[in-house]
């Protein structure tokens, strides 16, 4: 049985009554086979397992698609549910920040201002705010996110890591359509050529992979992209410095397919080193 709360009071009584181990997912709805593998694998660790919907304004730019991201609320619940989930907590914007826009926020520090953060300014910092306060507010041992959201993933950790806030962060490999898009509620945003065309992004990423040599990479995926309206593609180390030493290594992508916009990303193996980027 899935329980829905909505206050903080009703979340509060939720995990006093929650008992063993507790693991959090935490979305913005819209829920798709990424976000119920993410509710799989919480379930495989924890004993309850918390989800929480909500499409955090704090983290949009002004011009960014807040108004029409997809809520379809009914039908997460029920992905929820098949998931064994055991509570849902679905705040308003009014719930989560009850005195409006706040004073204080966490700042992601340099990695937060490179790729996504260049591109979107401000959206981390208001993505590791509201993950702060839901880590506080549901206090799990464990907290699942996706390979998906690398960047968010890796400055996840690293908030967790320096405020010390007591959590065990779990990165999940992105899952993908049988032929290769990376699952994304965005998805749905795309037409059926712009979708043919968003290909390209999964396709580039593998070209890249197959390489060893950091130019090599680059130029495989590259040559995958044109004509594409690419925002970046950035060959980094696993934890995302500038510098990728020889071993693992990943690859990321964001590109602008009509009006939507698309990020991706994978693991490379490297026998060279040197960082990359190029736009
Ligand atoms: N294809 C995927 N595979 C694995 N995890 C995913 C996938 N898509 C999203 N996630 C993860 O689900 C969590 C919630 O993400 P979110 O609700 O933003 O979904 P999304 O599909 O990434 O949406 P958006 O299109 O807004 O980026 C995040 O940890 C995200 O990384
Ligand atoms: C982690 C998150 C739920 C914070 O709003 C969001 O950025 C997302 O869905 O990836
Ligand atoms: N999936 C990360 C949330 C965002 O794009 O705002």
């Amino acid at each position: 049985m899935t329980a829905v709360v909505r206050t903080r009071e009703e979340l509060a009584q939720a995990r006093a009554a929650a008992q063993g181990s507790v693991a959090v997912v935490m979305t913005m709805g819209a829920l798709h086979e990424g976000h119920a593998t993410l509710l799989r694998e919480a379930r495989k660790h924890a004993d309850v397992v918390l989800a929480t919907i909500f499409v955090n304004p704090l983290q949009f730019g002004p011009n960014e698609d807040l108004a029409r991201y997809p809520r379809t609320f009914d039908a997460d619940v029920a992905v929820c549910a098949a998931e064994g989930v055991d509570v849902i907590f679905a705040p308003t914007p009014e719930v989560m920040y009850p005195y409006g826009q706040p004073q204080v926020t966490v700042h992601p520090g340099p990695l937060g201002e490179v790729l996504e953060g260049a591109v979107r300014p401000g959206h981390f910092a208001g993505v590791l705010t509201v993950v702060g306060k839901l880590l506080l507010l549901t206090r799990p041992d464990l907290a699942f996110f996706g390979e998906k959201d690398y960047q968010q993933l890796t400055l996840i950790k690293a908030m967790v890591h320096d405020l010390e806030l007591g959590v065990e962060i779990v990165g999940v490999p992105t899952v993908r359509e049988a032929d290769g898009l990376a699952l994304s509620s965005r998805n749905r945003y795309l037409s059926e050529a712009e979708r043919r065309a968003a290909l390209a992004l999964s396709r580039a990423l593998r070209a890249g992979a197959a390489e060893r040599d950091p130019g090599a990479v680059l130029a495989a995926a590259r040559a995958e992209l044109t004509g594409l309206d690419v925002d970046y593609l950035a060959l980094r180390g696993a934890d995302l410095s500038e510098d990728p030493a020889g071993g693992e290594a990943r690859l990321l992508v964001a590109a602008r397919l009509g009006t939507t916009r698309l990020i991706d990303n994978l693991p490379v193996h490297l026998d060279g080193t040197t960082e990359k980027e190029t736009a």
